[in-house]
């Protein structure tokens, strides 16, 4: 199943830079191993923002759910998820 999902992120004013850099960097790696593996398709900066829009291609929603919790931003992320279906129209059948 496919999902648009965009994050938010919100670090506390009052994290420290060395705690904050820890955890983006972590944030990179696990991104990067579901980017490898085809579970994260796409990763687009939203210009301006701290924020992405990002499509994700999980089994199920608990699995959807497994990834997502498992960030290490996801304490400090707003997130909107959109289930999709591939549209009747689409020229792309492999977006499924
Ligand atoms: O910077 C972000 O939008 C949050 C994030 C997702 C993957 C990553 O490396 O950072």
């Amino acid at each position: 199943m496919l999902y648009h999902i965009s994050m938010t992120v919100k670090l506390p004013k009052d994290m420290d830079e060395t705690t904050a850099t820890g955890i983006k960097a972590r944030e990179k790696a696990y991104s990067q191993d579901l980017q490898r593996s085809g579970v994260w398709r796409h990763l687009w900066r939203v210009t301006g923002q701290y924020e992405n829009i990002s499509i994700f291609d999980c089994r199920d929603n608990e699995h959807l759910h497994e990834v997502l919790t498992g960030l290490p931003l996801y304490p400090y992320m707003e997130m909107k998820i959109t289930p999709l279906n591939r549209h009747p129209s689409s020229i792309h059948e492999g977006d499924q």
